[in-house]
């Protein structure tokens, strides 16, 4: 049979395809710009027949049809390996089930541990002349759902960027068993936050100890896309590329000639990510560009091969820190904000790196509603505050206020050094709790 006459024999409506989906049944809805569409809608008509169906999913971006139908989550609950806005909208009325990953691990989570998968919904590439659907800018763990699920269905969408890899960006015709033509929706649009003073004072720190030749990984967040756009506006040159998420500060830097990627000892010369999340200047980017490689997350992230790159810069991005340098990431006390994510496995991997280094940033305040300035270097973390990285991974913290090395630093060198780059007006404080806690000497000083 020939790939044409394959397509039209499992080409189905999205309400015939989803009639397989059973109650009780565990079902992937695909991640971040990979999650069905139509198939949602074709879902939520059936709230009233499905009970305990539940839905796993990775930053989603979208408002979903199932989560608006069943608010209260009776009949979809909704997992996710790492929330997004979308999904801390869907919490104000329903559970979302976060499960917590190191994300160069996931891949084998679904082979491996996760309960069996019956059906796996994904958003693809219309089929190209060998029979391949091209999975779009999420190889993550994409391909490892489609091996750990008994039934798959495909939902085409002409504007997914097809993403040359790499290894497991495709899924064969043969292997599906129900391919829907979609409504075409754009893709989610993105964009990258405006940059604050705050953030361009911390992206110049981290800007003065690169230099021509690094490997730059960005991680989620407004303070890494500052960096970008400050380093496309730089003098630095001959960088490269080895990260989890592109975004579109990764095409600034490219279009202004920084990205070579010849010092890079892995995929030289090559932009290397696992997914892409930004706007169409980053769709149109990637889309059938042989300068950009897409790879399951297994490979991008896995520090033992992140590491081989010589000088990998890593940039990331905490909510808090307490005096004992435990960073929290994801978590707003006991309210789940994001994940951890790449987080873990790139502050490991900057510091393994000859010559590499690990950045996690944050503005040094917030307001608080009542207009306060509240620290975000903390004597510790709230109750139900999340560890992301445990104090002994250590990364150099960057605030307005300075960077601090924690690698190697005594209890009481780490409370000065953390307090010597909180905001000046909530040192006094930090300094009495850091007494109270045992972890001032009557030498610390902060300059
Ligand atoms: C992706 C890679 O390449 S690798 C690894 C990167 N991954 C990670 O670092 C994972 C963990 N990090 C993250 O999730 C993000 O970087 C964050 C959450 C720390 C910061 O992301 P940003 O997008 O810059 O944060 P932003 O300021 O938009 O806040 C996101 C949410 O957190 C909330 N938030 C942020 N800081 C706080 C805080 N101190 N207290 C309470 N809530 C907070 C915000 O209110 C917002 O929620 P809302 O949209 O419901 O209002
Ligand atoms: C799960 C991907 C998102 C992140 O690493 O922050």
């Amino acid at each position: 049979m020939s790939f044409a006459d394959e397509y039209r024999k499992k080409l189905v409506s999205a309400d015939e395809a989803v009639r397989i989906v059973k109650s009780g049944d565990w079902i992937d809805f695909g991640s971040f710009l990979g999650q069905v569409r139509t198939l949602d809608k074709a879902l939520a008509k059936r709230k009233d027949e499905l009970s305990d169906v539940k839905i796993w999913t990775c930053v989603n971006p979208y408002p979903t049809e199932v989560n608006v139908a069943d608010p209260e989550g009776d009949s979809f609950i909704w997992h996710s390996w790492h929330m997004s806005g979308a999904d801390r909208k869907v919490a104000k009325t329903k559970a979302v089930y976060y499960s917590s990953i190191v994300y160069s691990e996931l891949p084998r989570y679904v082979r491996e541990h996760i309960e069996p998968l019956a059906v796996a919904m994904l958003q693809v590439t219309p089929m190209d002349k060998h029979g391949y659907f091209n999975f779009g800018p999420q190889a993550t763990h994409t391909r490892a759902v489609c091996d750990r699920a008994q039934k798959i269905i495909v939902e085409v969408n002409e504007k997914q960027p097809r993403c040359l890899g790499g290894y497991e960006e495709a899924i064969h015709i043969s292997e599906v068993d129900y391919i829907v033509e979609g409504e075409n929706q754009p893709l989610a649009q993105i964009p990258a936050p405006p940059l604050s003073e705050v953030d361009q004072k911390i992206a110049q720190l981290i800007l003065e100890d690169m230099h021509d030749g690094c490997c730059v990984q960005l991680g989620i967040g407004g303070i890494p896309n500052a960096v970008g756009m400050m380093i496309a506006d730089s003098d630095l040159k001959d960088l490269g590329c080895h990260t989890e998420m592109l975004v579109d500060a990764y095409v600034h830097m490219h279009e202004a000639g920084k990205l070579s990627g010849s010092k890079k000892q892995t995929d030289p010369g090559k932009m290397v990510y696992t997914f892409a999340l930004g706007t169409q200047i980053l769709y149109d980017f990637i889309d059938d560009n042989t300068k950009c490689a897409i790879y399951p997350v297994n490979y991008t992230n896995k520090p033992a091969i992140s590491s081989l790159n010589d000088n990998l810069i890593t940039i990331n991005n905490a909510v808090e820190i307490d005096l004992y340098g435990q960073i929290c990431a994801e978590s707003s006390g006991f309210r789940q904000i994001s994940g951890t994510g790449g987080q873990f496995d790139f502050v490991l991997a900057g510091y393994l790196s000859r010559g590499g280094k690990s950045f996690v940033c944050m503005p040094s305040s917030y307001k608080a509603a009542d207009g306060s300035i509240k620290s975000r270097i903390c004597p510790t973390l709230p109750p139900g505050g999340i560890v992301t990285d445990t104090r002994s991974m250590a990364p150099i913290i960057v605030t307005e206020y300075g960077k601090f090395q924690q690698k190697g630093m005594s209890v009481w060198q780490r409370a000065e050094g953390l307090i010597g780059i909180a905001h000046p007006d909530t040192r006094d404080e930090l300094i009495k709790a850091a007494q109270e806690q045992g972890i001032w000497r009557r030498s610390n000083k902060i300059s």
